[in-house]
């Protein structure tokens, strides 16, 4: 049998061989709340990592930190070993609530990075037709978000964060804002343009099944304040039918086993 990789003591991870965005001593409290204590990761390029953890763990909190939209307490984190502490081109973030524009079409939604960037209108919608027709949306261009399922506001989201060209790609878990259908497309969606785009996915969930089934490495963290506590590498063979891995014995077997890790924190 196959067995995930687990490292459960972080302090001993060798650093990757090739690591993108190193977050190296990260903290963040909000008033007298303690969200993140001491936070070390490397974070390799051109794979999907996954922040998992119970609900409060400090995941979205992470990953505004990498994406310099909220400032640490204490601690850097670095693009390409270079510091960053705000936004910038390599790294794009998709929201939680996909953060579009309602009264712009998903095609100006797109390239509304591009706009932005100030490159011409049509290059920026030719590149925008590309990314909504890489998420599945050709065809979608003209309709505006309410005329949209919640599935497909979300691909707007992604197709946007894929046109700006970062390298680096952060992507928060929408909660209700998609049916399970629609969730399931989006990871094969994530399994795909993973295998294709050459990018680096950072992406937060609260589903293990959704961490295993679509991740190269899975970051557990604690409850608040959220430390590492383990780093998992599912090695999932991904080529086949997705039903087919869904009830394949290492998925399930390394689902039971980040499952017996995390339910301490839930009983
Ligand atoms: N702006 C804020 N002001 C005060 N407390 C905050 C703020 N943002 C987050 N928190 C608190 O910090 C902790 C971490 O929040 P965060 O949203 O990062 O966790 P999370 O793991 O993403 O949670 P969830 O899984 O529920 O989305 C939580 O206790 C949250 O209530």
């Amino acid at each position: 049998m196959r067995t995930a990789v687990l490292r459960k003591e972080p302090s001993t991870i060798p650093a990757a061989v090739d690591t993108i965005v190193g977050v190296r001593g990260i903290s963040k409290n909000y008033g007298n709340v303690e969200a993140l204590r001491g936070i070390d990761l490397d974070f390799p390029r051109g794979k999907l990592t996954s922040l998992l953890g119970p609900s409060g763990c400090g995941k979205t909190t992470l990953l505004k930190i990498i994406a310099g939209l909220i400032e640490a307490d204490a601690g850097t984190v670095t693009i390409d070993g270079k510091v960053v502490r705000a936004p910038g081109p390599e790294r794009a973030f998709v929201f939680q609530d996909f953060a579009l524009m309602p009264w712009a079409t998903a095609l100006r939604n797109v390239a509304f990075g591009l706009e932005l960037r100030g490159r011409a209108r049509t290059e920026r919608e030719e590149i925008a037709r590309h990314y909504l027709s890489e998420v599945g949306l050709a065809g979608f261009e003209d309709k505006y978000p309410h005329e949209l399922s919640g599935g497909m506001r979300q691909r707007v989201g992604l197709a946007r964060a894929l046109s700006v060209d970062a390298d680096v790609l952060l992507l928060d878990e929408p909660f209700s804002a998609v049916d399970e259908q629609n969730r399931r497309k989006f990871q094969e969606d994530l399994i795909r343009l993973r295998a294709t785009q050459n990018k680096t996915f950072i992406f937060v969930t609260h589903s293990i099944e959704e961490a295993v089934y679509i991740s190269d490495r899975i970051v557990l963290l604690s409850p608040r304040p959220g430390r590492v506590s383990q780093i998992i590498e599912p090695d999932i063979d991904r080529s086949g039918d997705p039903e087919r891995i869904h009830r394949d014995k290492h998925y399930l077997d390394t689902v039971d086993e980040i499952w017996q890790g995390l339910r301490q924190y839930v009983e």
